[in-house]
């Protein structure tokens, strides 16, 4: 199999600067060997061209409700990303996509599913189903799953619209920091929610198992989005947006063991990480160990 990294240098979609330097932080972490220990061939295919904000539009920075911010970069970013991935599945590649901010799973999504069917597990302490009339913060990064199925505002938005994904095949693992209109919006959806309460109450093996089939029923593959803030902020302090209460260390490893069991895996992106807010770079290092157990890695 090989794996083909692609970098998505990107903070468009949220207000803490540094996380577009997740992919060099992930890389210095030794994505490429990590790969190879878990017997894959990796092949970088370097960083998207994202330009600086400061270069265009410092003003969106401001925050404000109602709106979107920096959404036409965030076009430009994630439909480039978008043909990247779609041209890495279609030469028989599984790429792996380094964020950035989640905001880039537009573009992930987006490409995985050209003309083809797929589902999508989401390990993350967020919802990210807003829109820009719904959202506290105006940041892209809480709304990429509603652009991608085309919900609320997002509806007809084509450049960020996945029409094989279908909310059916859309399974979260680990939810602990809804929005209000989020919470409503997740309910009334077609959506399998596991929250950390399922995973108290159910175990790991068992959410993990049930996520994945939803995802994978009747689909030609799935996407596996790791935002790094589902991991509890002990062990994971490199993210913008920490929520207390994630999974542990062993859970996220062995929710990744189960993600290379699957066989179905068609795409991946590891977002969020922002090595500014880090501890020496101990997030980016997980964010690489965990990568290599979803591709196959085992303890023995
Ligand atoms: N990918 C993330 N870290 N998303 C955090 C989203 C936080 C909040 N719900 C918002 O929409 O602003
Ligand atoms: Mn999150
Ligand atoms: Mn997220």
């Amino acid at each position: 199999m090989t794996v083909r990294i692609i970098g998505a240098p990107t903070d468009y979609g949220q207000d803490r600067r540094g996380v577009d330097m997740g992919p060099s932080a992930i890389r210095y972490a030794g994505l490429s060997d990590a790969l190879s220990s878990a017997g894959v061939d990796a092949a970088d295919a370097g960083d998207l061209t994202v330009p600086r904000a400061e270069e265009r539009n410092p003003d969106a920075r401001t925050p404000s409700t109602g709106t979107a911010k920096f959404l036409q970069e965030i076009e430009e970013v994630t439909t480039a990303l978008a043909d990247r991935v779609a041209d890495s599945v279609a030469a028989g590649e599984t790429p792996l996509v380094l964020g950035g901010d989640h905001s880039v799973a537009i573009g992930s999504l987006s490409g995985s599913a050209r003309d083809a069917e797929i589902g999508a597990v989401w390990f993350d302490a967020h919802g990210d189903y807003n829109t820009p009339s719904t959202s506290p913060s105006g940041n892209v990064h809480g709304m990429p799953l509603a652009a991608v199925l085309g919900h609320g505002d997002w509806e007809g938005v084509e450049w960020a619209n996945a029409p094989g994904l279908s909310e059916e095949n859309v399974a979260y693992v680990g939810l602990r920091a809804l929005d209000d209109s989020e919470r409503e919006a997740i309910r009334d959806s077609e959506m399998t929610a596991y929250t950390m309460s399922d995973i108290d109450e159910r175990g790991i093996t068992d959410v993990v198992g049930a996520a994945l089939t939803v995802a994978g029923d009747g689909v030609d593959g799935v996407h596996v989005s790791l935002d790094m803030d589902w991991l509890d902020p002990t062990i994971a302090p490199g993210v913008g947006t920490p929520v207390r209460g994630g999974v542990t260390y062993r859970e996220a490893h062995h929710a990744m063991e189960l993600v290379a069991e699957t066989d179905g895996v068609r795409s991946m992106e590891v977002v969020e990480v922002n090595p500014v807010l880090d501890e020496s770079n101990e997030t980016a290092e997980l964010a690489t160990e965990l990568v290599a157990s979803a591709f196959g890695k085992r303890i023995l």
